[in-house]
């Protein structure tokens, strides 16, 4: 696991360089790329590089604790993968590999609809929590059989993608003609929800129920027992329609700029969607993490934890599940390195004041509560002083 200058990885970003030699150009575009002009792909890294830290010296902090707990379950650190379709395109090891790596490090595992690998095999892999993401079929008995699965092969919550009644236009795949390799499958989906899978857009159009509304919540809660996150929320009026609804916790989400091009990044929504949910249930974030940094920017406006996406195809790319633990590992001491430069024992006590947002030269003073009043960014907040 070398980069193209001959060195080790020592960030995602470097692990994306060598997945971008290692993978087929087609691949890399699916894996890589977002839909329409990709400005908002674009946005959600670009907007970490906006915000300052604040240092604090002599904190007599040793050794910061990063574990978070999440749902009653103990992470090592604010920090698990986003659900990500067909791990088995960057990688044989595939989801049971990510699980083992993840597992290992005491991480969570979003497990995609989409996986390459049975939900079963992934739960023998892993020794850390999972979570299975849904997508709900016009064929509504495989969605509820896929919940009863989770439930049963010991998934610890759902989560409901609400940002995808088809995948976005991505231009990428279109001009590519992009279709998946013959063994490349969705190993939890079978009869008419499998039909035409090999073309991800197409059969998003034809497979997905595009009915739904807000009471599918409470029918996948009431027959799995397992509780429900809703992915892929950026403003305050959906907010408060999945707490209305009875989710679990809220993934502020733009699917990795997948979807809507030239909606906000994630970070941008962030404190828009934290306000609105006035802590009835814990707000996560997904798009543009690359450093322990911008997880510490994240807790900062309000995340309890964030989900990296691309990064763990990439370092699966690169290594296998071995890259994957790599990769982490790295992301989990960034975090730590960060948190004693800031002045944090333990990601509970990264509030606002931790963070200088653009256009701000001091930060938000009075808000000492963790994870209470975020600022707004910028962008939502374009008003003179
Ligand atoms: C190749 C790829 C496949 C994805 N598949 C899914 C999926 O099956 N279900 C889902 O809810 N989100 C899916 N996503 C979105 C991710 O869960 C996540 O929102 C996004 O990747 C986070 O952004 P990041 O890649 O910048 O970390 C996918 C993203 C990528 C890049
Ligand atoms: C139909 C496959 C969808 C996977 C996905 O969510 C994505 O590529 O973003």
């Amino acid at each position: 696991m070398t980069s193209a200058t001959g060195r080790e990885p020592l960030t995602p970003d470097d692990f994306a360089e060598h997945a971008r030699r290692e993978l087929p150009a087609d691949v890399w575009d699916f894996i890589a790329g977002g839909a329409g002009r990709e400005r908002t792909l674009a946005a959600n890294e670009a907007v970490f590089e906006t915000v300052r830290l604040r240092p604090r010296a002599l904190t007599g902090i040793e050794e910061p604790d990063t574990s978070v707990e999440v749902f009653g379950a103990r992470w090592a650190a604010p920090l698990g993968i986003a659900p990500v379709a067909y791990h088995s395109l960057a990688h044989p090891d595939g989801e049971t590999g990510t699980a083992a790596a993840a597992g290992r490090l005491g991480l969570p595992l979003v497990v995609s609809t989409f996986a390459g690998r049975t939900l079963e095999e992934v739960a023998g892999a892993a020794d850390a929590p999972l979570w299975l993401q849904l997508y709900c079929f016009r064929d509504a008995g495989t969605t509820f059989g896929l919940a009863r699965r989770a439930r049963d092969s010991g998934y610890q919550a759902l989560v409901l993608t609400v940002d995808t009644p088809f995948t976005g236009r991505r231009l990428r795949d279109l001009r590519n003609g992009f279709t998946l390799p013959a063994h490349v499958t969705p190993a939890n989906l079978t009869g008419p929800a499998a039909a035409g899978s090999a073309t991800p857009g197409a059969h998003s159009r034809l497979a997905f129920d595009r009915s739904l509304d807000w009471s599918v919540v409470a029918r996948l809660r009431d027959l799995s027992g397992l509780p429900v996150l809703a992915k892929g929320v950026l403003t305050a009026r959906d907010a408060g329609a999945a707490v209305a609804a009875g989710v679990a916790g809220i993934i502020v989400s733009n699917h990795g700029g997948r979807q809507l091009d030239g909606v906000q990044a994630s970070l941008e929504a962030l404190p828009e969607v934290v306000s609105a949910v006035r802590g009835r249930c814990p707000v996560f974030l997904d798009g543009g993490i690359r450093s322990g940094a911008d997880v510490l920017v994240a807790l900062a406006l309000g995340a309890r934890a964030v989900f990296v996406g691309r990064p763990a195809l990439y370092a699966l790319a690169a290594g296998g599940s071995e890259g994957v633990h790599r990769m982490l590992t790295l992301l989990i001491a960034e975090l730590a390195d960060t948190m004693v430069l800031t002045g944090h024992a333990s990601p509970g006590t990264i509030d606002a004041d931790t963070v200088i947002l653009p256009g701000h030269s001091r930060p938000h003073t009075g808000n000492t509560a963790p994870h209470a009043v975020p600022h707004p960014m910028p962008c939502t907040d374009r008003s003179p002083g």
